[in-house]
């Protein structure tokens, strides 16, 4: 769950990319990048870090041009090597830069067949580099030195026949514009929106509606599983349904936890969706036990506040600040390691005493995946003198990998995988632990007027959307992107240090 956005402007777009980028930072923490183009040349500053700290004044002054593309990195296939940042660029044709956010289950064939039969090069272990490379031989079969919208959606259509997985895109090609598509599953979000200035009319494209905002955009509309649109340099907007939508199932996950509540995604407010989370968790509690001893609810900040406090509201119990958020630290989930997002909890987290001694305490988060959080702020709400500690968590058991672009990769890292509710109970040290049901989390999400009604729940049911995913395939990412597999590969470039640029 990368974060991507595209502006078509009217004027230099740079500060409003980043002002974007910022906006989403919660997408990726690792890597931040921006591509701007003017005059036919293209100007790229990428590296590893946070947006703050990878673009400075002396970069920000030679992105120039009123067109542009971001992208903030969380990996899911590769490396985090800087060498695999985004935006990837590929000189021919055109000159095209590619920003995604997702992850193609069909990389080594697609890979493959770039190399023996497009007769195309691809230096890093990064999917979105090899989507990229794809895109570009589909856009080089038009042969015309100037792009008509319809030999680009051509080109979009004949990507989808090639790709797999999940992916939002945006790709800005050097004098022509920009051009972002959502795979047929609408797995991944994507929105788009507009504003008035006096030179004339600007487009957005990003991830989360909630960088639309932040700028002043007003939202148009989510782009469309298997939808592409295209804004060229001059503003003039363009949208086609390239793919049939065979089912859109957008992933549940977004609502949980990877995206910012402020957004709506395909017309369900977060906000919203983690309400009736809570709401619905109440409901269950009461189902088990309508007599509980639960004296106070407390939120594990940050994502876990929203159904927290409903679900504190329901029950008709107090509802307290127990745990204080060190608001420098990040996300630890999406942090690469397990020793650094172990670290990070204690380092993010400090409870405050009162709110536990001798008190029958209900911890909420919003997902347990691999305990990393739960099991430290268990014994933390302990060593603060808390009589009973009860955990519960706004989303079922997280019991199979991800694959279309969050790093869940390795079932013996998720600790519900093969164990049942008293078992992780036992492990994380709980005296009770409550998940919710999947039905009630997809009712949660699905609100009137949306068309959403089913989504990707793969990590809680074991089922892949994409009907490509087989047990052959999740052993062989298991063993690629394990923590081990990864430390081995990110001491690997960090020697050699290969570059797609
Ligand atoms: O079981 P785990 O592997 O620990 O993963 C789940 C935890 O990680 C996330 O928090 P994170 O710190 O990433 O972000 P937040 O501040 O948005 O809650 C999530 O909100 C849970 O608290
Ligand atoms: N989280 C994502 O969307 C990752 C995008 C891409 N697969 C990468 O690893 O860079
Ligand atoms: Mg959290």
């Amino acid at each position: 769950m990368c974060g991507i956005v595209g502006i078509v402007g009217t004027a230099n777009v740079n500060q409003a990319l980043y002002d974007a980028l910022i906006v989403l930072q919660h997408r990726g923490q690792d890597a931040a990048g921006i591509v701007t183009s003017k005059d036919n040349k293209l100007f790229l500053r990428k590296a590893n870090g946070l947006v703050k700290d990878v673009f400075h004044t002396r970069h920000m002054q030679r992105l120039l041009g009123n067109y542009g593309i971001g992208h903030v990195r969380y990996p899911t296939a590769g490396s985090s090597s800087s060498a695999e940042a985004q935006p990837f660029y590929v000189n021919s044709p055109y000159g095209i830069t590619l920003a995604h956010n997702g992850n193609l289950t069909n990389v080594e064939e697609l890979a493959k067949s770039i190399y023996l039969s497009d007769l195309r090069h691809v230096n890093t272990s990064s999917d979105s580099e090899v989507l990229l490379n794809a895109f570009a031989h589909e856009l080089a079969k038009s042969k015309k030195l100037r792009l008509a919208p319809d030999d680009i959606f051509d080109a979009v259509t004949q990507l989808y026949k090639r790709c797999v997985g999940g992916f939002a895109v945006v790709s800005m090609i050097i004098g022509h514009g920009i051009v972002a598509f959502r795979d047929p599953n609408g797995i991944r979000p994507l929105v788009y929106g507009s504003r008035e200035t006096v030179q004339g009319i600007e487009y957005m494209v990003a991830s989360e509606s909630v960088a639309l905002d932040v700028l002043g955009f007003t939202l148009i509309r989510d782009v469309a599983p298997g939808e592409a649109i295209y804004i060229t340099e001059q503003g003039e907007l363009f949208t086609k349904q390239c793919v049939a939508v065979k089912q859109f199932t957008p992933c549940i996950f977004e609502y949980v936890y990877l995206a910012r509540p402020d957004s709506i995604i395909d017309g369900s407010s977060v906000y919203k969706s983690r309400l009736k989370m809570g709401e619905k968790l109440a409901e269950k509690i009461l189902r088990e036990r309508p007599d509980h001893d639960i004296d106070v609810v407390i939120p594990i900040p940050d994502t876990s506040r929203t159904s927290a406090l409903e679900l504190a509201n329901s029950l008709g119990v107090k509802f307290r600040e127990g745990f204080i958020k060190n608001r420098y630290i990040g996300r630890t989930f999406i942090m690469p390691g397990q020793a650094e997002r172990k670290k990070s909890v204690r380092q993010k987290l400090n409870a405050i005493e009162l709110e536990f001694k001798g008190k029958n305490v209900l911890l909420v988060d919003d997902s347990i995946v691999r305990g990393t959080t739960c099991k430290q702020i268990v014994q933390m709400a302990r060593d603060c003198g808390a009589k009973k500690v009860y955990f519960c968590s706004a989303a079922p058991a997280v019991r199979y990998p991800n694959v279309y672009g969050i790093d869940m990769p390795s079932v013996h890292e998720l600790i519900a995988h093969n164990r049942t509710t008293e078992e992780v109970a036992k492990l994380i040290g709980t005296d009770w632990l409550i998940y919710q049901d999947l039905e009630d989390l997809k009712e949660a999400v699905r609100f009137e007027g949306t068309n959403l009604h089913d989504f990707d729940c793969a990590v809680f049911d074991g089922h892949y959307v994409t009907g490509d995913v087989n047990e052959a395939y999740l052993h062989h990412i298991e063993e690629e992107r394990n923590d081990k597999a990864l430390g081995q590969k990110q001491a690997e470039t960090e020697i050699i240090e290969l570059h797609n640029n």
